[in-house]
């Protein structure tokens, strides 16, 4: 078992990301009234597991992945607690991957002005990422998180053995988050995270789920509110924002961040740093993310253009010096054009061919 401190120990808003086998059957928490937040297809076995230890007054199932992100289903979150009549000396528990995490974070931000909120990440880019550092929120039709609060956990259970019954598939999209921390700040994990035996029950699970939760925790130790090193978490998150919403969702995150790493890796270069891509070109051969539909620079710009990072003067992008050397900077739009060409031609040498249709029309957003 590894424990990884957030914040100051003994400091008000200090808490334990705590990484193990077989943690929720003891899971308990000081308050006396929970709400327990779980996306619909988590296996009931976890479920049930959680009930069993915490005895939550209502269990509320919310619907998978970023679908379950909405002002809609927040709303009815929301209504749930009240009807039921959770205290303010209550709590909120997040069980589940990221979206569902953040979901019940932004309803524990939210409801009765804050309310204690506590995670139990079942996804490899839950527990390496989302469910530390109190980013909560939910998305708008025009970009990705576009509504949220900061609101810690009080507490972070990372159960390994939940990561049994998850598709490959959605393993190797949370390993693009563990990747990211490899890039900006422990180039140790780069190539720990890309070895066999790192896998649901692998040598190499807990430490290196450990160590790349330690560089998040680092960092929002030393700037919870991204007034400034905060930003850097952000590496590939431009682009991988952009094609969230520019496929109503059909990426999914980790995959986008997959695909995101390797253009920021590009733009990097570009503007005179190190060639890191061929890191970021393996990554994306190890990782295998679903395709992408056929898209142009003119459809992922406005989605950039709401980036959070952008500021009075425009867009932001994180960018490497070298490896752990993070920096945040503007961007022609020019070298962004270029780059994005030079990125879709890597794509196609990786196989990473677009399809040509997409279930949904590609979101058209309104003019900024
Ligand atoms: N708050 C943050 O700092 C932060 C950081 C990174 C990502 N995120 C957000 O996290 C979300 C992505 O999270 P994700 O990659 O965990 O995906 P996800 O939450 O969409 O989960 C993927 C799918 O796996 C299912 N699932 C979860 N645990 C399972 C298990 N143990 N076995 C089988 N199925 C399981 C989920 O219900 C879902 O259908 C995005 O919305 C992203 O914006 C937030
Ligand atoms: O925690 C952070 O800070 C991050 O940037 C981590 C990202 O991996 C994560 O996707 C986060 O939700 C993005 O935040 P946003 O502020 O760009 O929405
Ligand atoms: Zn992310």
């Amino acid at each position: 078992m590894r424990r990884i401190e957030v914040g100051h120990a003994g400091e008000p808003g200090a808490y334990t990301v705590t990484v193990g086998a077989d943690l929720l059957a003891g899971l308990s928490v000081p308050e006396r009234h929970v709400a327990l937040i779980h996306p619909v297809d988590l296996p009931r076995e976890f479920v049930a597991q959680v009930q069993a230890a915490l005895n939550p007054a209502l269990t509320i199932e919310v619907p998978a992945r970023d679908d379950c992100k909405t002002l809609d289903v927040l709303g009815g979150v929301l209504s749930r607690l009240a009807g039921a009549n959770i205290p303010r000396d209550g709590a909120v528990v997040g069980l589940g991957g990221g979206a569902a995490t953040d979901l019940a974070g932004f309803a524990a931000a939210s409801y009765l002005r804050g309310v204690a909120f506590y995670t139990l990440p079942t996804t490899l880019l839950g527990m390496v990422d989302a469910a530390v550092g109190g980013k909560t929120g939910v998305n708008l039709p025009e970009g990705k998180n576009l509504v949220g609060a900061f609101w810690p956990p009080r507490a972070v259970w990372c159960d390994t053995r939940t990561l049994s019954t998850l598709p490959g598939a959605v393993f190797r999209e949370g390993a693009a988050e563990a990747f990211k921390h490899g890039l900006i700040s422990d180039p140790s994990l780069l190539a720990r995270v890309l070895d066999p035996e790192f896998r649901p029950g692998g040598a190499l699970l807990e430490d290196t789920l450990a160590d790349a939760i330690a560089v998040k925790a680092g960092v929002v130790t030393r700037d919870l509110t991204e007034r400034g090193e905060r930003a850097y978490l952000n590496f590939g998150h431009t682009l991988a924002h952009a094609l969230e919403a520019v496929t109503h969702h059909g990426a999914a995150h980790g995959d986008a961040v997959g695909y995101g790493l390797h253009y920021a890796a590009r733009l990097s270069l570009a503007l005179g740093g190190e060639d890191l891509t061929a890191h970021t070109r393996a990554f994306l051969r190890w990782q295998r993310p679903s395709p992408l539909p056929a898209l142009t620079y003119e459809d992922v710009a406005p989605f950039m253009a709401r980036d959070k990072k952008a500021d009075a003067d425009g867009v932001r992008f994180v960018l490497l010096r070298a490896l752990a050397d993070p920096y945040l900077t503007r961007v022609p739009e020019s070298v962004l054009r270029n780059e994005f060409t030079g990125w879709q031609a890597d794509l196609a040498d990786l196989g990473l061919t677009p399809v040509t249709t997409h279930a949904a029309p590609l979101h058209n957003p309104a003019p900024t």
